[in-house]
């Protein structure tokens, strides 16, 4: 038997462009830890329905989720990266430039929340947001989020599930308990209307009321 990714994959065929992306990362001797394919769609998909404008994306690697967020991005629009690592960024930005987003994308380098401060204090706002960098992080990225958003935004944060040790409770090392607040924060924070997706890794969506 397949499995219900599995299935949906072969009906939604990666394309030649994210295929090589996935190749690059590999041949970078990088983990591909990318967003899984059908996550990525659906970040296209919320993009374009939410006719988004302003992209903060946290935590690059090859810029996988990077096009899949550009695609949906109105005309005009501007996708901005945080990312720590400059060769994640490096060949994030050349992806996306082969992928003819090399114009709308920006990268900010450094530790995610020195740039999410920067960002905040210079008063910028968002209407979608991708969190998918260290797990630790993920409660302030969160609180970041809602207060760099704008009414109505978009947030979605990736590997909710953490391949089980969520659900685990033999397992509490700082990733998981870290991702656990984050989803209870996400859940319940009642400036928040969420729902989380437990197919694939697990993908939390929220809108900011
Ligand atoms: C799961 S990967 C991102 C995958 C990417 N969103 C995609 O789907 O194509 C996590 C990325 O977060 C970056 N990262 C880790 N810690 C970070 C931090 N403190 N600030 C910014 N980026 C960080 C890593 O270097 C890595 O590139």
């Amino acid at each position: 038997m397949i499995t219900p990714e599995q299935y949906s994959e072969d009906l939604y065929r990666e394309d030649e462009v994210l295929r090589k992306v996935t190749e690059s990362i590999k041949e970078s001797g990088m983990n591909d830890v990318s967003i899984a394919p059908g996550y990525g769609r659906l970040l296209t998909l919320l993009a374009t329905v939410s006719k988004a404008r302003s992209i903060l994306e946290i935590g690059v690697l090859g810029g996988y989720s990077g096009i899949c967020l550009a695609r949906g991005l109105a005309e005009g629009g501007r996708l901005l990266s945080l990312e720590l690592k400059e060769a994640n960024a490096a060949l994030a930005r050349r992806n996306l430039e082969a992928a003819g987003f090399g114009g709308l994308a920006e990268y900010m380098v450094g530790p995610a929340l020195d740039s999410l401060e920067r960002l905040a204090e210079r008063g910028e706002q968002f209407d979608l947001f991708l969190i998918d960098a260290d797990k630790e992080n993920y409660p302030v990225y969160l609180e970041y989020a809602i207060r760099l958003a704008k009414p109505g935004a978009i947030i979605a944060g990736d590997n909710t599930l953490l391949r089980g040790r969520t659900l685990n409770p033999d397992k509490n090392g700082p990733s998981v308990q870290a991702i656990r607040k984050f989803n209870e924060m996400i859940a319940t924070d009642e400036r928040l209307l969420s729902t989380m997706l437990p197919a694939y890794d697990g993908l939390a969506l929220a809108i900011v009321k």
